[in-house]
């Protein structure tokens, strides 16, 4: 079977430092109008994406006019719970980028944190599982979502932290990786979640973690880029799913850092900045925080430390007291 891969031209683009913060300053502005309302949808997580990257390359300022925390709250709902935009309905995807955003803006302790607790405490089913909202099914991004927004706020003790556990170790493969449900096939996307859930539990005694680092090394293909599944193309964004799993892991050895560099410098977007799923397509938002937050994981230039658990500036992290599990 031939290898699905692209193809880098061997000019290796030059590092556009100055566009990318161009293009994350701009996005949701005149520039991106259109794009910007195609995405209502997932506007508060597009702002977390956006504004996480621009912390991590322009020396962790971003705007802090009180109009992102205006929209914030202008999406807060009355059960505790945070919607994308106004007027849309509350999910737990939201209410984690809402906290997030909050954490950037060293905010954190102006929002509803009780009511907050409450959302994601009743998102909770009896076999310790989380489902995204009331409507929604189980999926283990829930599962690191719930443990991520609560950590964040000091407030994991306020779930059944060991039925949480309990739920992602029912979800563990044989080739050592997880999906989004028991019985699921192993997802480098879903490896992230589950691996970060179990470090900010502090149990990753309960992975395999050389069966799961050969698994998740095996992603590289011969263009330098990872993919998130067997067979498939790489991408940019399982340059952080797939890297920053083996670096929790203490395994980011095992994958050649230079030639992911390369892939992902080649997915810039040398006109406008922002990175793109792989060379040649439209940046956005959420590749461009996935392939610098990859960069920071390499020290690379002057990109501020990201933690690999919470993809958010080490700063913010170590500013709340937090210490997610690393194995060495
Ligand atoms: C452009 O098509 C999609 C497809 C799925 C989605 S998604 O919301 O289900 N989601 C996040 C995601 C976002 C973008 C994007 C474009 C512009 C912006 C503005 O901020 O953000 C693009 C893709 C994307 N995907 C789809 C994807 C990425 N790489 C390969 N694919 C197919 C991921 C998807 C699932 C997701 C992942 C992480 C997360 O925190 C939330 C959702 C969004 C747009
Ligand atoms: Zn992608």
């Amino acid at each position: 079977m031939l290898q699905k891969d692209v193809k880098l031209d061997k000019t290796c683009k030059t590092w556009q430092l100055e566009k990318h913060i161009d293009f994350l300053q701009s996005f949701g502005k005149e520039r991106h109008q259109y794009e910007s309302s195609m995405m209502e949808f997932l506007r508060m997580s597009g702002m977390y994406w956006g504004l996480t990257a621009l912390y991590l390359i322009n020396d962790g300022n971003i705007p802090k006019e009180d109009e992102i925390f205006e929209f914030i709250k202008s999406c807060e709902h009355s059960c505790g719970g945070y919607s994308p935009a106004p007027g849309h309905d509350p999910h737990l995807l939201y209410t984690l980028s809402a906290v997030q955003i909050s954490c950037l803006l060293n905010r954190e302790l102006e929002l509803p944190i009780e009511k907050i607790v409450s959302y994601v405490s009743k998102l909770q089913k009896d076999d310790g599982s989380f489902t995204g909202d009331k409507w929604g099914e189980v999926d283990t991004r829930y599962s690191f979502c719930a443990l991520a927004c609560l950590s964040l706020l000091s407030k994991l003790n306020e779930i059944d932290l060991a039925k949480a556990i309990d739920f992602i170790k029912s979800c563990q493969n044989f080739d050592g990786g997880f999906g989004s449900r028991p019985g699921a096939e192993s997802h480098g996307g879903l490896i992230y979640c589950c691996v970060g859930a179990l470090s900010i539990a502090g149990r990753l005694d309960l992975v395999d973690a050389d069966t799961l680092g050969w698994w998740l090394a095996e992603r590289q293909l011969p263009s330098g880029g990872l993919n998130g599944r067997p067979e498939k193309l790489p991408d940019v964004c399982y340059s952080w799913w797939v890297f920053s799993s083996l670096n929790i892991l203490g395994r980011d050895h095992w994958i050649d850092k230079d030639e992911l560099k390369n892939f992902i410098l080649a997915s810039q977007d040398t006109e406008g900045g922002g990175f793109s799923d792989r060379p040649g397509d439209e940046p956005d938002p959420f590749h461009t925080l996935f392939g610098l937050a990859a960069l920071s994981l390499m020290s690379y230039d002057k990109i501020l430390p990201i933690d690999p658990t919470y993809c958010m500036p080490k700063s913010v992290i170590s500013r709340l007291g937090l210490k997610p599990q690393i194995l060495s």
